[in-house]
């Protein structure tokens, strides 16, 4: 379930004549998701059928958004295949429904590939490299809010929760990635907007090609390292062991250096940045389950997958 609120027919066709995208027909709550409010909405335009999709935002704001409708419109406007949100006449992207902040975008096609091949994983580095370099001219800046000063401020909270050897693990890698931030490599690293959680639920495939990657609401500007690290965690990893899957994260650390090669910065904190991005989820799987907004997340992620992906990236480092 994430129909948080409920938007009547109404409301739904009153937005999208307001936004010029033809009578509303059909309108369906969508039922994945986590955060926010999602409907399927079908319109007739020109006598044609054309599928977008409505979310409401519940958590984030107003001031948070703009970066990430103005981003995936950037990157729509560069040719990658993600949403592009829809404009009024007044040439606003941001709108309100039910008093939420809300945006309209087009319905990608294809469907979510959840047990990829080694091909899959290298359209993912491909399509992931050419996000980092389109969204290089992307004038506006928001840092990744759930990057190391959330970690720093979410993992005493969740502490109390955690057994001895949980803690002990939590607090000795936040220490460790306070560390590895401080250093000069780390300095290095190339930086911009990165999506930070392309896991394979944000990513669509059509008869084996990309056809959409979408849920940019946790991008930031981050290490480029950092996003390439989230995606090795979840597109190769053995999602029962935690373990790495050599095979396909070749095939995307390839396909994404063919695109952009790696830096000598980016070789050398390869290890610290998976780890950094295991325990970046670990973090927010533990607040979610200990911390839930009220009864909404109904389908909270289990944590321990990622103190297992953390342990594996500590006991077996990925070099380059
Ligand atoms: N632009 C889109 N095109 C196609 N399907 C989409 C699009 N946006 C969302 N969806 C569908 O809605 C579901 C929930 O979206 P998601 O962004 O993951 O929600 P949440 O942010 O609430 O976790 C996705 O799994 C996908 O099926
Ligand atoms: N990918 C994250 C959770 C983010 O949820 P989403 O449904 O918005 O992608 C995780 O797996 O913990």
């Amino acid at each position: 379930m994430a129909v948080y609120t409920e938007v009547s027919f109404d409301e739904a066709r009153e937005l999208l004549r307001q936004l010029n995208l033809g009578e509303l027909t059909a309108l369906r709550g969508i039922e994945g998701g986590i955060e926010n409010t999602n409907y399927f909405v079908t319109t007739e335009q020109d006598g044609r059928p054309a599928d977008y999709v409505l979310t409401l935002f519940e958590r984030l704001t107003s001031e948070q958004l703009p970066f990430y409708l103005h981003l995936m419109k950037h990157l729509a406007q560069h040719g990658l295949p993600v949403p592009d949100p829809a404009a009024n006449r007044d040439g606003d992207i941001l709108h309100t429904v039910q008093g939420k902040p809300a945006a309209v975008v087009n319905r990608l096609r294809g469907h979510s590939e959840l047990a990829p091949t080694p091909a899959h994983c290298a359209a993912v580095g491909a399509t992931l490299a050419r996000m980092h370099l389109a969204a290089r001219d992307f004038a506006q800046h928001q840092p990744n809010l759930r990057g190391l000063p959330w970690w720093n401020q979410t993992v005493p909270v969740v502490l109390p929760h955690l057994s001895t050897s949980q803690a002990a693990l939590i607090q000795s890698e936040l220490a460790y990635q306070n560390h590895v931030a401080a250093s000069s490599a780390y300095a290095a690293l190339p930086r911009g907007p990165v999506h930070a959680d392309l896991f394979r639920d944000n990513v669509l495939f059509e008869t084996g090609v990309l056809t959409g990657v979408f849920d940019f609401y946790f991008a930031g500007v981050d290490s480029w390292l950092f996003d390439l690290a989230v995606c090795l965690n979840d597109w190769c990893i053995d999602v029962q062991a935690g373990t790495h899957d050599a095979a396909r994260a070749a095939s995307l650390l390839a396909a994404y250096a063919a695109v952009r090669p790696l830096t000598a910065a980016e070789r050398q904190l390869l290890p610290a940045m998976l780890r950094a991005g295991a325990l970046r989820f670990w973090i927010s799987r533990l607040w979610d389950q200990h911390l839930p907004r009220e009864a909404a997340i109904l389908k909270a992620h289990d944590p321990s997958h990622f103190e297992r992906v953390l342990r594996e990236r500590t006991r077996h480092p990925v070099t380059l």
